[in-house]
């Protein structure tokens, strides 16, 4: 007994003493270690954790920016960089730098090697050719099919919205959440879910919305996500019968993806499944897609338009200029003529610089024999970082980087083009930045059409609308509501 207990003791002093050497290896990396950063970060990644999961992870990094520099060891093995060099570096075609694995961990489905939608690959040649089949869906041309849809359904949330508003007050996060859900599912399943005529959010939009919660615990803390995983909390439910339920909505996809008459819109994926019958794509590939596409596209393009209205309605002068333009514009404008108007379109774009949705790093894995910048020699296994949050706010570029000013794209330079990182850099840039752009073109033009008296309610203040960012950010409040002025 007492030879087993000193066995075990042997044991366990011999594992910690591998562990503390592995730590003490990364921490003191000959490379690693001449990049400045918290001291601490050297050892544990637990401050970055704590703020991830208190939803500050891009402010904070943006602050340890702004004490340390261009380059900062943010965890043991992670870097993040606000060079545009290094940006550039990392994001250009053909770079050999590569998804980090997280992104494997987002996808709410599959996570498995190259099974899993394209947010989530990181083979570059896989990658590359589920892009091209994404791309042709995504054109001007082909988004432009939707447009029916898309005014439609803008239609419909924006007389809600008056409708609620002239009641007292309407929250806009609340109804711009419901329209681009809406919009995304008549895209990816090739059907609306009717959730801004009946008001209310569906089942597969609860369902994505826990599924993102389970995701973020599988993410962060994978013993929390085994109690989940396998023992009934009722109130919680089981992230495994959520994933069933997936596979069932996205037969919808594949199924009217299928069933469209020749030459019809169809859905997101038509060049997944062609009409032809040469289907290179597994209908299970089709189908994570499709609830893929459905977090991908909504939540950001309603942050967006709820930053928006809270922005304009904050300066009484930019509201007066964008109606007095939008007074201008045809009865039913189309997407050319709105973006022939340059001011909707500068209140568009320095709304995704001051509140870019998706502001937050796009973890790399850096190839062997790297040097970042020019300056910093990175190990292969280790992380970088970019964050748009950052970027956007390089004074330089942008002067008074905090103050809401659509008029600053007046002039836009080649500086300003290149920080301007709302969709991503270019290798693994947004696939729906032209249904994004036809949907805030339309939203913030009928909504400033149809209520050029709307107002902020008492409740929406700047601490109400602080951000809280998961990725995607959002109000802390998670509302943003408005009302009309007498
Ligand atoms: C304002 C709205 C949007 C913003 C700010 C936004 C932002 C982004 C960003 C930053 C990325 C790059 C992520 C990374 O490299 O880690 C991305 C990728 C992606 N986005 Fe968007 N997005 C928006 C709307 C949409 C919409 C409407 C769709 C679908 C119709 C969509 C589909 C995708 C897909 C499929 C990818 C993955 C591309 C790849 O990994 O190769 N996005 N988006």
């Amino acid at each position: 007994m007492e030879v087993l207990s000193q066995a075990s003791f042997t044991g366990i002093a011999l594992a910690l003493l591998a562990y503390t050497i592995s730590i003490l290896r990364v921490a003191f990396h000959p490379d690693l270690r001449k990049i400045p950063g918290p001291f601490l970060s050297r050892f544990t990644l637990l401050p970055l954790k704590y703020h991830v999961l208190s939803g500050q992870r891009t402010k904070y990094i943006h602050g340890l920016h702004q004490k340390y520099g261009p380059y900062v060891r943010i965890a043991p093995s992670e870097i993040s960089t606000s060079s545009i060099e290094a940006h550039r570096q990392i994001h250009r075609i053909g770079t050999e730098f590569i998804k980090a694995p997280w992104y494997q961990g987002q996808t709410p489905t599959q996570y498995d090697d190259n099974t899993c939608g394209v947010f989530g690959l990181r083979n570059q040649k896989v990658a590359a050719a589920r892009r091209r089949l994404f791309q042709q869906a995504g054109t001007k041309a082909a988004v432009l099919q939707w447009k029916p849809v898309v005014t439609g359904l803008v239609k419909l949330a924006i007389g809600k919205i008056k409708r609620d508003a002239s009641q007292g007050t309407a929250d806009v996060a609340k109804w711009f959440s419901l329209l681009t859900s809406d919009v995304l599912s008549s895209l990816a399943f090739g059907e609306p879910f009717r959730m801004v005529e009946n008001e209310t959010k569906t089942q597969l939009i609860h369902d994505i919305e826990q599924s993102m919660i389970f995701i973020g615990v599988r993410q962060e803390l994978p013993w929390l996500w085994y109690l989940i995983m396998y023992l009934p909390i009722p109130s919680i439910g089981r992230p495994n019968d959520i994933f069933k339920r997936f596979d069932v909505y996205s037969e919808t996809a594949v199924r009217n993806t299928r069933a469209a008459k020749p030459g019809s819109a169809r859905t997101l994926f038509s060049k997944m499944v062609p009409e032809d019958g040469s289907q290179k794509i597994p209908d299970s590939v089709v189908r994570d897609e499709s609830s893929n596409i459905i977090v991908a596209g909504s939540d950001t393009t309603a942050t967006a338009l709820t930053y928006l209205v809270y922005s304009v309605l904050k300066h009484p002068e930019i509201q007066q200029k964008l109606t007095a333009e939008l007074e201008t514009c045809s009865a039913d404008p189309n997407w050319e003529e709105l973006e022939a108007k340059p001011y909707i379109n500068n209140v568009i774009t320095e709304t995704l610089r001051l509140y870019a949705p998706v502001p937050a790093s796009l973890p790399r894995v850096a190839p062997q024999g790297t040097v970042l910048g020019g300056k910093y020699a990175i190990p292969g296994f280790a992380v970088v970082d970019t964050q748009a949050y950052t970027f956007h706010r390089d004074a330089k570029v942008f002067p008074d980087p905090e103050r809401f000013d659509p008029d600053r794209w007046t002039n836009v330079t080649t500086e300003m083009r290149e920080h301007f990182q709302t969709f991503g850099g270019a290798i693994r840039t947004c696939l729906g930045q032209n249904v994004a752009r036809m949907e805030l073109l339309h939203a913030t033009s009928l909504f400033f059409h149809e209520l050029p008296n709307a107002r902020l309610a008492p409740t929406t203040t700047d601490s109400s609308m602080d951000i809280i960012d998961y990725f995607v950010i959002k109000p802390k409040s998670g509302k943003c509501e408005i009302t009309l002025a007498a």
